[in-house]
């Protein structure tokens, strides 16, 4: 039971799968109580993925209104929440009007793919005809693809006559998930605050990886106006009061992109560390200090964080892979192999290994270290004695499979190979998968001491705006070091394996583009 006196901090996680608020003991990882509803993704055309920007906002107030509630039946006081963060799926795009506050359109999810086109025709201006997705690489840090807002709001601006209406004639805004919810809570139409933080900025392409401003070079390539844009802000700071429900008059003081949160919430604050978390999608983030790397083998140059105004920024090289636990819901919502996430792990225990199945999800294309929006999913090896236990076990090795790609890049780009890794997210309840996760990469496997690693760095960059002799470093936790899972198969087997991956990625690359000559895919087409 809570005290009168007992003070705490709360995080809005809002992530692709669900919304959550989560309401932890000031400074420390204790979670008092929580409160979590899934978010339903509509899927208009193949490729398309989008969520109704309303539901988001109103999913959001009903699991702080739900977990309130459970904190005043556990004896707490609302008025001691201190301060909340809110960290978010990022990339998902939403427009709206400002004269009514009403969005303009559906959020553009960040694995919606119908943007191919639009990356076609900014590749088709880059100068020379050089087509080189790595062309902005030197201003923004990513490269061109579907995956990242710019190119969202591009499709936006072409596809959709009221948003380019907007824009011209100013009331258009744009926002991440972020600035979306951060604008209703503090008033909406009637003065809400328009802001972002760096580290969601850093995944628009329209941002100065090293000014930390929106760039007039990447606003005049992509065609969109200024007007449009939130003020940048670091991670942590005084953003603005919410204005309404049962937190009206608390202060907003983080704002994180979900990745970088978890970043956050390990306590991967040195140069160095590394973390993966596997939710919809997967990601792992290596901090790279003040250094701005640009990696030379497929990954990301984003922001990590900046914690305060005059706070250095840190930066990190991210490999993000579209598609982990989503190829579970996949299993279970279009193929039927599995009815629901907890009987992944039993399943897959059934068989000692996935009889050779190699399953390439790539339903909308492959991001790090590939960055090829036209492969598409493969699953290679079947034969007769092939059964539903070993495709999910061939599921689980996918994503491991995955983060070895990722590795890989990190030490060619890093020179020093990890020792081992923080994980994180939904799919590390699984215990199996997370000792597949160390076999087939050969590394140390830490998993996070609670599973709320992402609102917990939330709430960790909130509660240092406003309490400044909160250090980062100290330990948050009364419970004692984690296990290590090492690996348990060698160096050849490993290897062996993972060049079979390797034959299974060649079949899935180019899938879309590299079938049959133009003649005769048309004929096939109209089959
Ligand atoms: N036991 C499990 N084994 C494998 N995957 C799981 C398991 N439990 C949940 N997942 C996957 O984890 C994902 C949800 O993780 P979560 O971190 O909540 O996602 P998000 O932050 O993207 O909303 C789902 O895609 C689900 O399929
Ligand atoms: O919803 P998650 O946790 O898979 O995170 C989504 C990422 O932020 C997309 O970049």
């Amino acid at each position: 039971m809570e005290t009168q006196s007992d003070t705490f901090v709360g995080a809005i996680d809002e992530g692709t799968t669900s919304a959550r608020f989560i309401i932890f003991r000031a400074g420390t990882d204790d979670i008092v109580c929580y409160h979590q509803i899934e978010v339903p993704s509509i899927f208009q055309k193949e490729g398309w993925c989008e969520q109704d920007p309303m539901v988001i906002v109103n999913t959001v107030n009903e699991c702080i209104a739900g977990a309130c509630k459970k904190l005043t039946a556990l004896g707490g006081q609302i008025q001691n929440i201190i301060t909340i963060g809110i960290t978010n799926q990022r990339e998902s795009t939403v427009i709206w009007d400002r004269l009514t506050g009403q969005p303009l359109a559906n959020a553009i999810i960040w694995l919606d793919n119908r943007t191919t086109s639009t990356v076609e025709e900014l590749l088709e201006a880059i100068p020379n005809n050089a087509r080189n997705i790595n062309y902005l690489r030197p201003l923004c840090g990513l490269p061109l693809s579907p995956y990242f807002s710019g190119v969202k709001l591009r499709w936006l601006r072409d596809n959709v006559p009221s948003v380019k209406a907007a824009m011209d004639s100013g009331v258009a805004m744009f926002g991440t998930i972020d600035t979306w919810l951060m604008y209703n809570l503090t008033g909406g139409k009637n003065g809400g605050v328009h802001k972002t933080d760096v580290t969601n900025a850093s995944r628009t392409m329209l941002m100065n990886i090293e000014t930390l401003q929106w760039d007039p070079n990447l606003l005049k390539f992509f065609g969109l106006p200024k007007t449009i844009l939130p003020e940048i802000c670091s991670s942590a700071e005084f953003y603005g009061r919410i204005e309404q429900g049962v937190l009206k008059g608390t202060s907003v003081t983080s704002v994180l992109g979900d990745q970088q949160a978890a970043l956050v919430g390990q306590q991967c604050l040195s140069k160095g560390q590394a973390k993966a978390t596997y939710g919809t999608g997967c990601f792992l983030l290596y901090n790279t200090g003040a250094s701005i790397v640009h990696s030379q083998h497929g990954l990301l140059t984003t922001v990590g964080y900046q914690l305060g105004r005059k706070a250095t920024p840190y930066y990190a090289l991210e490999g993000s892979v579209s598609i982990a636990g989503a190829a579970f819901n996949w299993l279970r919502d279009n193929i039927g192999i599995i009815q629901n996430s907890g009987q992944i792990e039993a399943m897959a225990a059934t068989v000692d290994n996935s009889l050779d199945v190699y399953f390439v999800p790539a339903f909308n294309g492959l991001y790090a270290p590939y960055w090829n929006q036209d492969a598409r999913g493969v699953i290679c090896g079947l034969s007769e004695e092939t059964t539903s236990e070993h495709i999910v076990r061939a599921t689980l090795e996918a994503v491991c499979f995955q983060v070895r790609d990722i590795l890989d890049s990190m030490h060619k780009d890093c020179k020093i190979p990890l020792a081992r890794l923080m994980v994180d997210g939904g799919m590390t309840v699984n215990n199996l998968f997370l000792q597949l996760q160390s076999d087939l990469v050969g590394i140390h496997v830490l998993r996070a001491k609670i599973a709320e690693t992402t609102a917990l760095g939330a709430a960790m960059a909130a509660y240092k705006a406003v309490e400044n002799r909160y250090s980062m470093e100290a330990p948050l936790s009364k419970s004692g070091p984690r296990e290590p899972i090492k690996p348990t198969i060698g160096s050849t087997e490993r290897n062996l394996r993972y060049q079979k991956w390797k034959m299974a990625i060649d079949r899935s690359l180019n899938w879309e583009t590299s079938t049959l000559p133009q003649g005769e895919r048309e004929a096939f087409d109209g089959a």
